[in-house]
């Protein structure tokens, strides 16, 4: 549906995205995630055509709407936007809200799609509401509902979630992911947290200075990252400093297959990676331990490197403690250290 293809984006002398290419087909949430200032917003509007193209193509449905010196207005494009602000019309109601982007359809049957959206978002009692009344967990609904109420061929959202606190935010999260999965739209959200990331999208883009550094499904994206920068950015990690010799690592938590024969190596092991032993495993000692309720977070010590772990089990082992760990090797990440 979304075809994006090698688009550089330059402000000035800031190169803000470099050959960028990215495919979206229809029912497919994809989320671009990346740190701030990594160009996401950037390629949403690109998309969206509120940003011109200065290099590559953007497609719709097979169809060009942007390249240099060729732009379909965003009004043209069958998009629905949804941002983080909401951007909904103050002097509308809700229903109005909804209703505004189905001018083209007969007057009654506009009246009717506008109701069946602010019944479908669960909002029937607020449909003669003006925005300014409602929460944003409201407003986040008639923003969504506005945007998929035309039918659009793609839906973009820029960190629609974010201004929303933690337990309202999972449920929208999960209702917004029913409501696009059911409109059968293609979807581009754009969010920093790799937990939405995670929990929304059917594909990540990691982005990082304005380049895609890798793309996959969710859990290949956690399991398999070509990069430090993308393992360190999915969860909390150890990060240690390492040194390959003969095409392996020696390190305290045993013997790796090192990504270099001999170099430099970061090595990164996941706080989910180190478990409690019953007995045997490596010796550690304790250096920190807190209960954060569900988990345990220990600070440990095996032999002179210094690690975080993050387990649920048994109770919460005494500072000074020694211990026996287990190390969970699929969880511990070799890459040669970049320059
Ligand atoms: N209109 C603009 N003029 C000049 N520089 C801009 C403009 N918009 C963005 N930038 C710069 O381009 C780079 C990419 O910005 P962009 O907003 O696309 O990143 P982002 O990943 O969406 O960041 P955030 O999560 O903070 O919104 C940043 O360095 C930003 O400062």
């Amino acid at each position: 549906m979304l075809v994006i293809e090698a688009v550089s984006h330059a402000y000035g002398a800031l190169q803000a995205l470099q050959s960028v290419s990215l495919d979206v087909a229809a029912g497919e949430v994809v989320c671009l995630l990346g740190p701030s200032g990594c160009g996401k917003s950037t390629l949403l509007r690109i998309a969206a055509g509120l940003e011109p193209v200065q290099h590559g193509r953007v497609e719709l449905a097979g169809q060009v709407v942007g390249e240099p010196r060729l732009s379909l207005p965003p009004e043209l494009r069958r998009v629905g936007m949804v941002f983080q602000d909401f951007a909904l019309f103050p002097h509308l109601t809700v229903t109005q809200n909804i209703a505004f982007g189905l001018s083209d359809l007969p007057r009654a049957e506009r009246q009717a799609q506008a109701a069946h959206w602010v019944a479908r978002i669960g909002l029937p009692d607020l449909a003669d509401a003006f925005p300014h009344t409602l929460s944003g967990g409201q407003q986040q609904r008639v923003a969504l509902a506005r945007a998929l109420a035309p039918s659009p061929r793609l839906v973009l959202m820029d960190e629609p979630f974010s201004g929303l606190d933690v337990t309202l935010r999972d449920r929208l999260r999960d209702a917004t992911l029913s409501l696009l999965k059911d409109a059968g739209v293609a979807t581009v959200l754009v969010t920093h947290d790799p937990d939405e990331a995670m929990r929304m999208a059917d594909r990540i883009i990691l982005m990082r200075a304005g380049r895609i550094e890798q793309a996959g499904a969710p859990l290949d994206l956690y399991n398999r990252p070509v990069s430090a920068f993308a393992a360190a950015f999915f969860g909390s990690v150890t990060l240690l400093d390492a040194r390959a010799e003969g095409g392996e690592v020696v390190s305290d938590l045993g013997r790796f297959d090192a990504p270099v024969q001999s170099g430099p190596v970061t090595m990164i092991v996941r706080q989910e990676a180190l478990h409690r032993a019953g007995e045997g495993g490596l010796r550690a000692m304790v250096t920190h331990a807190r209960s954060l309720g569900r988990e345990h977070l220990i600070g440990l010590t095996i032999g002179s490197t210094a690690l975080t772990a993050r387990w649920a089990e048994g109770r919460l082992p005494g500072v000074g403690e020694r211990i026996p760990v287990v190390l969970d090797r699929q969880r511990v990440h070799l890459f040669a250290k970049e320059a």
